[in-house]
């Protein structure tokens, strides 16, 4: 098989090399039954398991590396792919890459962030500011929508110092914590941005052989997603408690009810998908549930 072949038929994933979301993304498409043979340089692990290969990047040049076809899906923050795709827009560029999926890691937002002595009464506060960011894309899209005239000084990195060192008034950057904003004397006064990891693809829908990998790829992925914090619940309980039984699994899949022991007596199995505390068993035991039993999920198949 010639190598431009080959390429066209397998699934190429951008994954941050190194960095907050390697890890992760690397173990949730092994949790997909992706396996790979690493490369001496790491820049390239081809797929064993399934012809899906991983191409290792900085985070920066997966949405790039979407639109111009060199991968075909990513592994990014919903950051990095809203703040490029703001900043094609701008400068009249057809948008070529779109969120998939919302992968539940690297949960963090884009935020205002003003010094500590600063009495924050809103967004017409900013009036001619000069604001420090990484993400001038985002910030000044926010900015038009409240109708406000500011300055963005992009930086690339280290923004928090910025108010300190005089470049700047305000910032706008990535909280998680917010220790750094807290050891930098600033504190969050607006949220313009909710982010995690996503998985981003091309804006156009994939064709041939590629279509329908990344079909199977995105079907295992919600079965990772939806398995990943659920349980399996099984108890019995008289037919007279299931009242009592069923508000307290609201999270939990029409349970599947099973008859033993004559007309009253029943066995029942529910997946649970929010967390399942000793708080919530002591309750069902309470409300009537005999017997009960947590399980991990391993995987799951709609
Ligand atoms: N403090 C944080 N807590 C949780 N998630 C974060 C935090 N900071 C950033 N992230 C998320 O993790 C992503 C990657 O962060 P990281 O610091 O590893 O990026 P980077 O330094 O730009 O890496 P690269 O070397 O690949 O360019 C960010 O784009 C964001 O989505
Ligand atoms: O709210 P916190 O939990 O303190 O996290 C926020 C910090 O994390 C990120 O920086 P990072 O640690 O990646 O350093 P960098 O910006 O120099 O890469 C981000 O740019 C903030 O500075
Ligand atoms: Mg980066």
């Amino acid at each position: 098989m010639s190598p431009t072949v080959e390429t066209r038929d397998r699934l190429r994933i951008a994954i941050q090399k190194s960095g907050r979301l390697a890890d992760p993304a690397r173990a949730l498409l092994a949790s997909c039954g992706l396996s790979w043979r690493e490369s001496r340089d790491r820049l390239f692990c081809y797929g064993e398991a399934l012809p899906i290969d991983l191409l290792l990047v900085r985070d920066d040049d997966i949405p790039g590396l979407i639109a111009d076809g060199v991968c075909d899906l990513g592994v990014v923050g919903r950051n990095v792919l809203r703040e490029q795709d703001f900043e094609r827009r701008r400068s009249g560029t057809p948008t070529a890459f779109r969120e998939l999926r919302p992968l539940g890691f690297g949960a963090c937002r884009l935020a205002l962030a003003v010094p500590d002595d600063w009495t924050w009464t809103g967004p017409t506060q900013l009036e001619g500011r000069r604001i420090a960011t990484t993400y001038p894309a985002l910030l000044r899209d926010w900015l038009a929508g409240e109708g406000i005239q500011a300055d963005v000084v992009t930086l690339s990195g280290s923004v928090e110092i910025a108010p300190r060192l005089g470049q700047a008034d305000l910032i706008c950057d990535l909280v998680s914590s917010g220790v750094t904003l807290a050891a930098n004397q600033l504190k969050p006064v607006a949220t313009l941005l909710e982010s995690e990891a996503v998985l981003a693809g091309p804006a156009s829908e994939f064709e041939g052989e590629r279509a329908a990998l990344a079909e199977m790829l995105l079907r295992r992925l919600d079965g990772a997603l939806r398995t990943r914090h659920s349980k399996l619940l099984l108890f019995q309980a008289e037919r007279s408690s299931i009242a009592q039984l069923l508000p307290l699994l609201p999270d939990a899949d029409a349970p599947t009810v099973l008859q033993v022991d004559g007309a009253d007596r029943l066995a029942l199995q529910a997946l649970c998908h929010g967390h399942l505390t000793w708080q919530r068993l002591e309750d069902l035991k309470r409300a009537g549930a005999q017997g009960l039993m947590v399980l991990p999920v391993e995987s799951m198949l709609a």
